[in-house]
């Protein structure tokens, strides 16, 4: 029997990034090739002419498995009855800009949005928030939508383990399918910790053997990963649009299909004081997700230099917390 569709909000649907998932969505790549779904898009008045286009161009595209489009500049009506919302509308960072230059921007349009998730979605809609700064973003969506759970709630973070995962198959010079279990810790800015200490190859291989280069491995990977997003916009004059967009489903996917045995991916997720990060925060954790429900990895061993890490990431969330706290406020 045909399954009921989904309902898949995208916000700043006819931005960069909207109009690299979109087209995924209604392909199946997010829910599966046997998952009807109605696409809910939302975006600005000034950008609706774009917004038409993309719905035009949707159905154009005559996707099988797309039974209805939603395209609006309304955000009650976006948000109505929807199963999952990918939050991808907000100021984007422009060359040069540090993300908490975009805070201020980007907080307020999550307060207000939050709002309307609460009152409009379906009860059990699961919130994917991609804009930046993602994880602050995530934390105001949670804190003014009280009656969506919690564990509801988390931001992209998958981008940067995706990112770890192909400078690891790039360097070994095999598959990017032969490498799992990269770790991204905290927040989706350059303080996040990928960390390659669980990682493996070909089923059971610690990575750091087989690449056999510490200071390579905590140094300028590190720092390649923590700076990809700044290096894709130095190279396109836009944002990472067509990996974020790829990363988005694999996120959503996993969430919603569960991930494969044995393995973990990396979710911005709201902390309940694993592995010694502040409860409080939204941070990224390695999980597994099993009917719908993530679960944080327990017992990892974490070193003193991992340890640091994970700390100055778990500072900057709490000085980014503060910071939009008073935006709010202004
Ligand atoms: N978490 C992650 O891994 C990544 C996050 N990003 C972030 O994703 C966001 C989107 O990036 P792009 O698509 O490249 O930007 P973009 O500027 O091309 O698109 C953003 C869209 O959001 C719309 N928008 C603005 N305010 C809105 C509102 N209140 N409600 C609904 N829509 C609204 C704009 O009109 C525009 O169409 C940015 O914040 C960017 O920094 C980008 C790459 C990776
Ligand atoms: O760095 C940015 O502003 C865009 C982004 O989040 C990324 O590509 O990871």
């Amino acid at each position: 029997m045909a399954k009921d569709p989904v309902r898949v909000l995208v916000t700043g649907a006819a931005g960069q990034i909207g109009y690299a998932l979109v087209p995924m969505i209604a392909r199946g790549v997010m829910l599966g090739a046997d998952q009807p779904v109605i696409l809910h898009m939302l975006d600005i008045p000034p950008a609706a002419e774009a917004l038409n286009g993309v719905k035009m161009e949707l159905i154009d595209a005559a996707f099988p498995l797309l039974k209805g489009i939603v395209a609006t500049t309304d955000v009650a009506e976006a948000c109505k009855d929807v199963n999952i919302a990918v939050m991808v509308g907000g100021f984007p960072r422009k060359e040069g800009m540090e993300r908490k230059d975009v805070m201020s921007k980007n907080v307020s349009i999550y307060k207000g949005q939050a709002s309307a998730l609460e009152q409009y979605a379906a009860k059990n809609v699961k919130v994917l928030v991609v804009a930046n700064p993602a994880n602050t973003n995530a934390l105001i969506l949670k804190e003014f939508a009280p009656s969506i759970p919690e564990k509801n709630i988390t931001c992209l973070t998958r981008l940067d383990h995706n990112r770890a995962l192909g400078q690891i198959a790039e360097r070994l010079n095999i598959p990017v399918s032969s490498v799992k279990n990269v770790i991204i810790w905290g927040n989706h800015s350059s303080t996040q910790y990928p960390d390659v200490y669980h990682a493996v190859i070909d089923g059971d291989k610690p990575v750091r053997a087989a690449i056999a280069d510490d200071a390579w491995l905590d140094g300028e990977f590190i720092k390649t990963v923590q700076q990809r997003g700044a290096a894709i916009i130095k190279a396109r004059k836009l944002s990472s649009a067509l990996s974020a967009a790829s990363s988005a489903c694999d996120h959503i996917r996993d969430w919603v299909l569960g991930t494969p045995e044995g393995t973990w991916v990396s979710m911005g997720v709201y902390s309940d004081g694993s592995y010694g990060v502040p409860a409080g925060l939204i941070y990224s954790f390695p999980v597994t997700c099993s009917d719908g429900v993530w679960s944080i990895v327990q017992g990892l061993a974490v070193n003193e230099f991992s340890r640091k890490k994970l700390d100055d990431t778990a500072e900057e969330l709490a000085a980014e917390k503060q910071l939009a706290y008073l935006c709010i406020n202004e």
